[in-house]
């Protein structure tokens, strides 16, 4: 498999898949692998870059904050980047933390930890400023949204009940508080909440969400904020700051703080002296996930001082004077019934479980995957066994292993991979060396439908109305049968009922208003709003398109970089594997995909009649300057207005470098807040520090 990558390829290659699954995650809300697995990955980049910290990049994603601020909600800059949290996954990784803050600090002075739950929801920033009668009042609710930059999702928030939207003069009094400050907390989805959610979401032919956390995400950046206040979510905090500084001396008084003041603060948190306590906290705190009544993933330790923690201060993502504990996956065990075959977008064929429901970790657990062939073979699995099911990051419930004992008797049904695809029928093909067994049928009904979706999906050509139920109708399949966990037919196939509409995705483009009146509960206002978002998605362009068309490896950073660069679709189209490597963070595997995807016919013609149909196919071309010719730059710390994104971009059009670390070779850092050992190595090699006003000031020439 990975025998002949170089490490650098191969950090490429998870670079590219972390990145990919990050937007399903943070963009989309729609995760396709479990945490753990997630996880698994950012592990492995973490290994290859420590054993080479050469290959770090200041983009790489273990250098920054997953997310991304979501169209349709104006775009905040934070006070104080929102950050993610270290992990330990097992005691001695949670000592050897223990042993790091305290070799951080003096030896002198001694450290407390306060012990809260991790809420597994996203996190939010609410500013509240001066108000009216010596009163508080929020004034904006903020998501984390890249950690620099977050979404303003204010009239959202204000609908959640934990949210006070306003402090009075009497309690910002009695909680020591000035009138302007910060509150971050969690927001989260209960459990029960969650369950009717998507309840109401299958009811209506939608997909249900994988889990609470991203259907809170999904709640609060609806741009519908009567939905919202149907969600019931509520917000717990834990961050008091002001003007981007903690306000307070510890995290005790903190919390206490934000309870006087009347915000909700989790009742499980305890300050500690040492981290015997803090293993002590842990292991009361894992039984209690079964009763809380929303999800917690483990348990965040903080150093209690608020000056301790300024002098032990941030790494790249995280902050070194707090760490998050994950919690073991929970399992359960339950019989397998039977198991469906699912078709997907790329023709992959994916067997899944269909379970005995059963519950676990508060959630009813009905399918599991098995992944592929090679995977059934390891399990071992039959019919009618008892399987260990675990979920992971609480995405896509998997089965581990085979129960056999007195009580579990061993199932006897063999589970038959099919050698056709469920369906269209036709033979499935395995690449030599690959695992999966893939439907190589263009028109295969299943692959179309995914398609189709990828391509209505919100961060790519965002197509309103286009979801589950719209895109089974064009096709004439009275209801969905695959993909998304529950909507599976028990035959695994396609029921068709009626002549398709629509055969491809340049036939959504064809679609009359006629067509669409003669559907099944479709009105003329559906109908109307329908062609109004297909027709608005022909001016995407051209980096929308090639995200859209689901090229292997080519996320929504890909493909910008490639629009950028090519400027046009004729130009992309014609370039070699060499000339698409030029492109910066195009390595040779996506390279590689990106010639190979336009070495399909079918992929050409569709590309070629798609823009007969009038969707725009260029992009303003980036041309790259002479101003920065030869130089390097490194970027540390958060600049007041950039994001490293934007920082990079503006570098790299003028025509220099940015590179991941400080060497000789460096001619300019630009250091921004919370500047780390980057400043300190240039400072040291006698590099020159530029801060943003001064590297804005040489763009101009
Ligand atoms: N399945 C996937 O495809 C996928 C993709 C990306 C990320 N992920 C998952 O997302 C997580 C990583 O994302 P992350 O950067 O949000 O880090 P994180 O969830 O591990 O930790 C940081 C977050 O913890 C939260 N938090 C909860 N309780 C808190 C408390 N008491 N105090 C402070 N913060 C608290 C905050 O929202 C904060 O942003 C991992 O669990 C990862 O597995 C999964
Ligand atoms: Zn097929």
């Amino acid at each position: 498999m990975a025998t002949a990558l170089t490490a650098e390829e191969q950090i490429q290659t998870l670079r590219e898949e972390i990145r990919h699954h990050e937007h399903l995650y943070y963009v989309l809300d729609a995760p396709e692998i479990t945490d753990a697995e997630y996880d698994a990955l950012m592990n492995r980049l973490k290994k290859l870059e420590e054993e080479d910290p050469k290959l770090i990049t200041s983009d790489s994603p273990t250098q920054r904050v997953g997310g991304k601020p979501r169209e349709g909600f104006a775009k905040v800059g934070h006070s104080r980047p929102m950050l993610s949290l270290d992990n330990a996954y097992n005691e001695e990784e949670l000592r050897a933390w223990d042993q790091r803050v305290r070799a951080g600090l003096p030896a002198s002075e001694t450290v407390r930890y306060v012990c809260e739950l991790k809420l597994d929801g996203l996190s939010m920033a609410l500013q509240y400023t001066a108000g009216a009668h010596g009163a508080a009042h929020l004034e904006r609710g903020l998501t984390r949204g890249d950690g620099t930059t977050g979404e303003d999702v204010t009239t959202n928030v204000r609908t959640i009940r934990s949210v006070p939207l306003g402090v009075t003069a009497r309690k910002l009094d009695a909680a020591h508080l000035p009138q302007s400050f910060e509150v971050r907390g969690e927001v989260v989805l209960p459990q029960a909440a969650f369950v009717k959610m998507n309840e109401e979401r299958v009811a209506q032919g939608m997909s249900p969400a994988a889990n609470p956390r991203n259907a809170a995400a999904g709640t609060i950046r609806t741009l519908e904020p009567n939905i919202v206040a149907q969600r019931r979510l509520d917000l717990y905090a834990y961050f008091l700051l002001r003007d981007g500084e903690t306000l307070l001396p510890t995290h005790t008084q903190t919390i206490e703080a934000l309870k006087t003041a009347g915000f909700r603060v989790n009742p499980h948190t305890k300050t500690v002296t040492d981290i015997d306590a803090v293993v002590d906290f842990i292991a009361k705190a894992e039984p209690l996930r079964e009763t809380l009544g929303y999800e917690i993933d483990g348990v965040v330790v903080k150093v209690d001082a608020t000056a301790q923690q300024r002098r032990l201060g941030f790494t790249g993502k995280a902050p070194r004077w707090a760490i998050a504990y994950k919690f073991a996956a929970r399992a359960g065990i339950t019989k397998l019934e039977d198991v469906l075959f699912q078709v997907g977008r790329t023709g992959k064929v994916t067997p899944v479980a269909a379970l005995t429901p059963v519950l676990i970790g508060g959630t009813t657990v009905t399918r599991a995957t098995l992944h592929n062939a090679d995977e059934i073979a390891r399990v071992g699995v039959k019919i009618g066994d008892f399987v260990q099911v675990e979920r992971g990051g609480d995405v896509i419930p998997k089965i581990v292993e085979v129960v056999d004992d007195k009580q579990h008797p061993r199932g006897k049904r063999e589970i038959v991979f099919p050698s056709v695809c469920p369906v269209c029928g036709s033979e499935l093909m395995r690449v030599e060396g690959e695992v999966d067994w893939r439907c190589v049928n263009n028109s295969c009904p299943a692959r179309v439908r995914e398609e189709l979706l990828h391509w209505a999906a919100r961060g790519v050509m965002n197509i309103e109305g286009l979801g589950d139920a719209m895109v089974a109708q064009l096709l004439g399949q009275s209801i969905s049968f695959n993909g998304d966990s529950d909507a599976v037919t028990e035959e695994g196939a396609p029921i068709t009922t009626r002549k398709p509409l629509i055969h491809t995705i340049a036939d959504l483009y064809r679609l009359k208003r006629e067509q669409l009146l003669g559907l099944e509960r479709v009105g003329e206002k559906t109908a109307d709003a329908l062609l109004a978002q297909i027709d608005r998605s022909r001016s995407a362009g051209l980096a929308r398109v090639l995200l859209g068309l689901g090229i292997r490896f080519v996320g929504e950073r890909t493909g910008q970089l490639l629009a950028q660069h090519f400027g046009s679709m004729k130009a992309l189209r014609e370039a070699s594997a060499e000339e698409l490597e030029a492109v910066n963070e195009v390595g040779p595997k996506v390279a590689q995909a990106i010639v190979e995807f336009f070495a399909v016919e079918k992929n050409l013609q569709l590309v070629e009649e798609l823009e007969a149909l009038g969707l725009k196919m260029t992009a303003e071309k980036r041309v790259v300057g002479t101003t920065f010719g030869g130089l390097t730059f490194v970027l540390t710390g958060t600049l007041p207005n950039l994001t490293r994104d934007e920082a990079k971009d503006r570098i790299e059009g003028a025509g220099g470098k940015v590179s991941g670390s400080v060497s000789k070779k460096t001619n300019f850092v630009v250091a921004g807040e919370d500047a780390g050992s980057k400043l300190d190595k240039a400072r040291s090699l006698g590099v020159k520090v530029l801060d943003e006003a001064g590297l804005l000031e040489m763009l101009k020439g």
